[in-house]
């Protein structure tokens, strides 16, 4: 069995961070493991409170973790402040830790700032120079390239500033609107598009938890990064497409798609 790690927020709503993270790993024939940031209260109509943890905490969670099932992949998400950073770039140096996606989560889908101002330059210096892949949206992208992004030729380049700037692949998504939800990879001075049809689902919260833990799965399991990025938006296309529709705002998706029968029948008892 192939182990992935998680390192990211709590979302009580269940759609995003450590509670998508977990879903998708395990379906996609992962063991998941998790070490949490933060507790969010939130639901699919915005984020009410948060409760970073301590870095002590955390520093404790990652070494009971790499200490005994160490994992083959290490997938990074929401991580609030500086000190919780700095935390996780120690361990992941200390302990060797390999296939590191990092997803740059700063804002909700709903709208609400989950990555403080103070933190975003560690977050550039300590932390993003250690991973295999960043994996940021339209607005993360503009952030870390330093340059506006319209449209798909302004997504190349801002792809290729990142993946040089931080000597890593990049993953630039296109979910916010630009295009037809196709994403850009720069990796190894090349540039590849993965073409996706948009579907019309207003249920999106997760997508950007959902699609990098998919990726952190596929590494793990020994697929390359093109593979892994195709599988995984596979995935997430098809748990977008079952059109699960719950909460008031932007809800989550179906994780467990691909096993409806059985879970249906589950879900009626
Ligand atoms: N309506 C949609 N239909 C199909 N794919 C989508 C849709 N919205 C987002 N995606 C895909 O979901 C993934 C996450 O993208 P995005 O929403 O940009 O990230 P984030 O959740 O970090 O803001 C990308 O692969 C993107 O292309
Ligand atoms: C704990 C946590 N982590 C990440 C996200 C971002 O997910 P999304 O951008 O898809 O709403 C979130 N809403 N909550």
């Amino acid at each position: 069995m192939k182990i992935g790690l998680t390192i990211a927020g709590s979302d009580s709503s269940g759609g995003a961070g450590i509670q998508a993270d977990i879903k998708t790993m395990t379906l996609n024939g992962v063991y998941a493991e998790s070490a949490i940031t933060a507790l969010t209260a939130q639901n699919t109509t915005g984020v009410l409170s948060v409760l970073d943890s301590s870095p002590q905490f955390l520093k404790d969670q990652l070494d009971m973790i790499f200490d005994d099932i160490f994992p083959d992949s290490v997938k990074i998400g929401m991580v609030s402040n500086s000190d919780l950073i700095l935390v996780i770039a120690e361990k992941l140096k200390e302990k060797k830790a390999k296939n590191i996606v990092i997803d740059p989560v700063m804002v909700a889908t709903s709208g609400a700032k989950l990555l403080k101002d103070e933190a975003i330059n560690v977050l550039k210096n300590e932390l993003l120079p250690l991973a295999d892949l960043i994996t940021p949206n339209i607005p993360e992208g503009e952030i870390l390239s330093g340059i506006k992004i319209n449209d798909e030729k302004d997504m190349q380049k801002a792809g290729k500033i990142i993946s040089e700037k931080y000597n890593c692949a990049c993953l630039l998504k296109g979910g916010h609107k630009i295009n037809d939800a196709n994403d850009y990879l720069f990796e190894n001075k090349k540039g590849v598009w993965f073409k996706g049809k948009r579907i019309k689902n207003k249920n999106t919260h997760g997508t950007g938890c959902t699609l990098s833990s998919a990726i952190a799965a596929n590494l793990a399991k020994g697929y390359d990064m093109e593979n892994s990025i195709k599988m995984a938006k596979e995935f997430l296309s098809n748990a977008l497409l079952d059109m699960l529709d719950l909460g008031k705002g932007s809800g989550p998706m179906n994780h467990a798609f691909d096993i409806k029968d059985s879970y249906k029948k589950l879900c009626e008892k």
